[in-house]
This record gives C-alpha cells, structure tokens and sequence, in this order.
C-alpha cells in the first residue's frame, strides 16, 4: 500500500494537492499527503517537499497551510534536537488526572464500540498509517477519557506506524494529554461522526464538550494490558568493506538515495539492537526500511552495534547525517535538511512559525 519504489515516491510529491489541502485535511478523504513514512525514513526531506511545491509556482496563500503542516514536523525534530531524552517523559508538565500506566484492551484490540475507531485500528494494523485526526481521537480516548498515562500508548502507535518519528509521536501525545500544552484535548461522538461521516449515537462518546472531561471511565475502557513491543531484527551477516574507500551510515531514520549518491564508497544500513530496545519497531516497519533500503546501491545490513561495526571492520572516513538517535556515531556529521533556518527550542509552535513566516514571505517577495 506504501510503494518503496523511490522514482515512485518523487512522483508521488510532485502530484500532491497542496490548495485542497488546507479546508479538507481533517476530514477522512482530505487531501493528505501520505508523504509521512517517507519523510520519517529520511528517503525526502521536508525542504525536498518544500522545493517541489514553490517550484510547482503555487501562491503563497495556496501552500501556506501545508507548510505549516510541514514545519510541525521540523519544530518537533528540533525540540528533540535541543531536549534529547527529556521528551521520554512528562515534557511541559505532569500529565494530570492519570490512573493507570498502561493501555486499555478494547484500543489494541479495536472493541472500543466506537465505529469509526475501531475500524480505523484494524486497518492501521494492515497499513501501518492513521490519518491525523484519528490519532488525535485515539490519543483522546485513551489518555483523557480512560486516563492512561501516555507513554505505553505512544509507544504501541509508534511500534506499528510506518512513519514513526518519536520526536512528532511523543510529544503529539504529550500535547493531546496536556503534558506538552495547556489543555488536554477532547472530541466527542458528534465531531468524530462529522469528520468521518458517521451517525453514530449513544456511545461513551456522545456527551457535551463540558461533561466528557468530568465523565468517568467508561466500563469498555476499564480492562487495561501492556502490549508486548519486540523487534525482530535480520541475522547478523559479514560485510565486504573496502578499506580505501569512505563509509556511509544509513539508519532508522536516515534512508535518503540521493545523499551522496555520486560517491564511491561503502554503504551500510546500520540496524542497533539497543536503538530498537529504546524504540521497537514491528516486522511490518522492518519490512518496510528494508524494501526502502533496497533504493540506495550496494547497501549492506549490518545488525549489531556502531562499536562493534568499528571492532569488526575498522572503517575508515565514516559519514552520517545528525540524529538525535545517533550522537555516539563518530566521523563526519552532517546536517539533514529543513526548510528554515530556524533552529534551537521554541516554548511554543506559533513561536517558531513565526521565524518560519518571516523567511517565507521573503521568498515569496523575492520571486
Ligand atoms: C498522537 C499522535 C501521534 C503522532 N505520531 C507521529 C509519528 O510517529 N510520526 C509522524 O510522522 N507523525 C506523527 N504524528 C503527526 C501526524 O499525525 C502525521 O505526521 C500525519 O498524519 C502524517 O500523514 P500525512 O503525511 O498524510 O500528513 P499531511 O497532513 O499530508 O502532512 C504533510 C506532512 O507534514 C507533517 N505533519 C503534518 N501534521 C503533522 C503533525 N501534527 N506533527 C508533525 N508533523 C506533521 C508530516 O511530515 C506530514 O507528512 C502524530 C500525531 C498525533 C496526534
């Protein structure tokens, strides 16, 4: 359902709707992207999306809307940039009114009787993806309406997404549970129906916006469990290294075909056991970085740890690109893409768009 082909992929960027994008993303058939697993496997950047769509010659006012949507995506990456592990835990302030650790049954097991989500649960477990809104609504219901702390929920999404970014995963479900915002968000029966085009009544769901944060749990979220998050990763296999040549470090979130591709040098997916230990990934998201793999030429697997690849194989002239996940690589860092110079920690995303706007709008008047 997510082609891997990458002559595919660009296609695909070229032929978004960007001017339909903004009235209609929050409903089911918006004209989302999808670019999302692409963009989190580092196969395009941001700014390639960005380029693409001023070189389409758009009006400002028809991209605005999904570059914004674009610079969430840069804004989060730059708080885990800055903050490094202290979005693991409760980033802004505690999260409030929490009564369990784990996840309800009825989420994972999509019986949580409400129809839309339910079966947008059982087709995630098939495609790996969830539109935005419907992450916010499953964020909702297990957080606020059945008060899990966010942590176990997060990482069971981020363990089926195809696009699974931690920095945009936890700190979005920070934001839905108030741990990353000042209020915790809540959508009831009637917006899911109105997004999604249902009619459904009388569920859990189907009460006011200033009774549902003072509802109690309802009995079908009530039976909790704590799923079972393993990678299983490919069998360790030697490598042929070529020792006068330099090495290129591809990762989790680093599969860009483009990025020295006119370089003869060695090519090695990288694939640690411990950043899976932290970050578990299901077979379907290894499946797929694999497929995506098979875009960059000559890329050899390397299972095991960035100091035992040194052991093994002593390559020399390492290159990577810089990731929060992979700060005890050493050699040659280089900068991943974004659309702005905007960088560093800003308290809030209309903060850091604002910077954003400024650099757009002097685009624009440029042209
Ligand atoms: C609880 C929760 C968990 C999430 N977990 C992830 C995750 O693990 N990985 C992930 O990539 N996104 C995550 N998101 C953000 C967002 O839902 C997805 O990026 C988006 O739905 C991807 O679909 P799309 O490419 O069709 O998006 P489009 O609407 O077409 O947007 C275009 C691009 O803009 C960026 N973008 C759009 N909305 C957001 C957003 N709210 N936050 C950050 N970037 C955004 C993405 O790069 C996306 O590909 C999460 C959101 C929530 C509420």
């Amino acid at each position: 359902m997510f082609e891997t082909d990458f002559e595919k992929i660009l296609h695909q960027v070229e032929n978004i709707h960007p001017t339909t994008y903004g009235n209609t993303r929050n409903y089911k058939d918006g004209s989302v992207t999808r670019l999302s697993p692409y963009i989190s496997r580092g196969v395009i950047s941001t700014k390639y999306v960005f380029t693409s769509l001023l070189n389409r010659g758009f009006n400002y006012w028809e991209i605005e809307r999904l570059i914004q949507e674009l610079a969430w995506r840069d804004y989060w990456q730059q708080i885990w940039i800055e903050k490094g592990n202290l979005i693991d835990d409760d980033f802004k302030s505690s999260q409030t009114n929490v009564e369990n650790h784990q996840i309800p049954k009825a989420i994972i097991e999509a019986k949580t009787g409400i129809e839309v989500i339910d079966k947008a649960i059982l087709d995630f477990y098939e495609t790996g993806y969830l539109h935005n809104h419907l992450r916010l609504y499953i964020a909702s219901i297990t957080c606020n309406v059945a008060k899990s702390h966010w942590k176990i929920p997060a990482k069971w999404l981020y363990y089926h997404l195809l696009d699974a970014d931690w920095a945009s995963n936890a700190l979005s479900w920070q934001w839905v549970a108030g741990a990353n915002s000042n209020n915790k968000y809540f959508a009831n029966q009637e917006n899911i129906n109105k997004f999604f085009y249902s009619d459904q009544k009388d569920t859990f769901l189907d009460v006011g916006y200033e009774e549902l944060p003072l509802s109690s749990i309802p009995e079908i979220l009530q039976e909790l469990t704590t799923p079972t998050l393993l990678t299983s990763l490919p069998e360790k296999k030697s490598l042929k290294i070529d020792s006068q040549k330099p090495t290129l470090l591809y990762n989790f979130y680093n599969l860009d075909p483009l990025w020295k591709n006119d370089m003869d040098a060695n090519r090695i997916l990288l694939l640690e056991p411990s950043h899976f230990q932290k970050y578990p990934v299901s077979e379907k998201s290894i499946d797929f970085i694999l497929a995506l793999g098979q875009n960059i030429e000559n890329l050899q697997i390397y299972t095991g740890e960035f100091e035992e690849l040194m052991k093994e194989y002593q390559p020399e002239n390492i290159y990577f690109k810089e990731h929060p996940t992979n700060i005890h690589y050493t050699g040659t860092v280089e900068s991943r893409d974004w659309m702005f110079s905007v960088k560093g920690y800003y308290s809030s995303f209309f903060k850091f768009w604002k910077q954003c706007k400024k650099e757009l709008s002097i685009l624009y008047n440029a042209q």
